[in-house]
């Protein structure tokens, strides 16, 4: 099978060592001709909770030339109309494209690729990227886990066992048939601590420590599970818990419960910074729309308020504009909220 990632940053850098490192050939691919240098002089580095260095092959994309059976996508869900399309040729006629990007990206991408062509993966843990060919795993290695799914296809369906082989070279997939409910899990994850701390400027843990904050992340998670509800969309567990059971509440008993477990619940991802975070502070767009912003989508399209989603996409889109930065004095809009 010939495997590309397409877009080999923070995620890609660590994903190809590994699959590298485990025997699976794979092309990084990446515009930055920085990257691509020093993948090539100096190999992919890992650094952070896991340390190592792989010799790996690394493209520009105007270097490619071979057609892939399987391309991980793996750059920031901006631009991916014009990105998926410029991919078209370099995919076998029965090639397949998954993506790892966050949100619902399998939705738009299947409109131009066709369903069957389409595979999408969430992945539970985080990164950063140190420099050029040098990425930082930053979640704790026995959190390595990956979800993979189809809009289509079946549990035991060959396509989705053979890539599930190709990524546990790196860490534990679960192959997930309710896919859009595993990515309803991670999109709550991403809108209310990524938003959040993207918001405040900090770490998942932080947003947790703090009680303004994680109230505003209690409202996040809530309003995402009744806007999947109302959607019917069944959410899925993530790394074993069960978000809805959690923190779901119709009583102020159970509401003060979920809030109490908040911190425990993010515990081992305490030290994660948000990649949107990251983004704002290069000077570059992030992908509020792709996060919080599909949240208040499905949400007026189904009738259901999201009002602290709808303030972290507004509050985000005036970093983006110059108008403020992330901090915790950007709490004072949230608690308007609460009145
Ligand atoms: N980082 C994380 O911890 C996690 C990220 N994700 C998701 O994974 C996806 C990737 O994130 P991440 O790895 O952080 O992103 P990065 O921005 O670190 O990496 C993407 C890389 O792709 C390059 N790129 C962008 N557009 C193109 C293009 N058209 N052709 C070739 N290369 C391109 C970028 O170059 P340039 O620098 O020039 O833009 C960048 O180096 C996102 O959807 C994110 O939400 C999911 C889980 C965790
Ligand atoms: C928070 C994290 C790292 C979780 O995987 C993520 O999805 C992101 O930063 O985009």
């Amino acid at each position: 099978m010939k495997i590309a990632i397409y877009g080999a940053g923070s995620l890609g850098i660590i994903l190809g060592a590994y699959l590298t490192k485990g025997g699976i050939p794979v092309d990084l691919i990446n515009r930055n001709a920085l990257q691509v240098e020093a993948l090539r002089q100096q190999g992919a580095q890992v650094v952070g909770s896991a340390q190592f260095t792989v010799p790996v092959s690394a493209l520009l994309p105007s270097e490619m030339k071979e057609r892939y059976d399987l391309i991980f996508l793996m750059t920031k869900q901006l631009d991916n109309e014009r990105v998926v399309r410029n991919l078209i040729p370099f995919l076998q006629d029965d090639g397949v494209l998954c993506t790892m990007q966050n949100g619902l990206p399998e939705l738009g991408i299947a409109k131009i690729l066709g369903e069957s062509r389409v595979l999408g993966c969430t992945i539970a843990w985080g990164a950063t990227l140190e420099g050029p060919g040098v990425s930082r795993l930053t979640s704790e290695l026995d959190t390595l886990t990956f979800s993979l799914g189809s809009l289509t296809r079946k549990k035991d369906d060959a396509l989705l066992l053979e890539v599930k082989d190709i990524l546990e070279k790196m860490g534990p997939v679960h192959i997930e048939e309710n896919f859009l409910g595993a990515r309803w899990v991670k999109l709550l994850v991403n809108s209310a601590f990524s938003g959040m701390a993207t918001v405040l400027g900090c770490t998942f843990g932080e947003v947790s420590q703090n009680k303004k904050a994680r109230l505003c992340a209690q409202r996040i998670i809530k309003e995402c599970i009744d806007v999947a509800r109302q959607a019917n969309i069944t959410i899925e567990p993530i790394q074993g818990k069960d978000a809805v059971k959690l923190f779901d509440y119709a009583s102020k008993l159970k509401q003060k419960l979920s809030f109490f477990l908040i911190p425990f619940a993010m515990k081992k991802h305490k030290n994660l910074k948000p990649s949107m975070l990251q983004d704002l502070e290069a000077g570059k767009p992030c992908e509020v729309d792709a996060i919080n912003g599909i949240v208040c989508m499905y949400g007026k399209n189904v009738q259901v308020p999201t009002p602290y989603n709808d303030l972290v996409v507004e509050t985000i889109h005036a970093f983006e504009q110059g108008k403020g930065k992330p901090g915790f004095e950007n709490l004072q809009s949230f608690e308007k909220l609460q009145h």
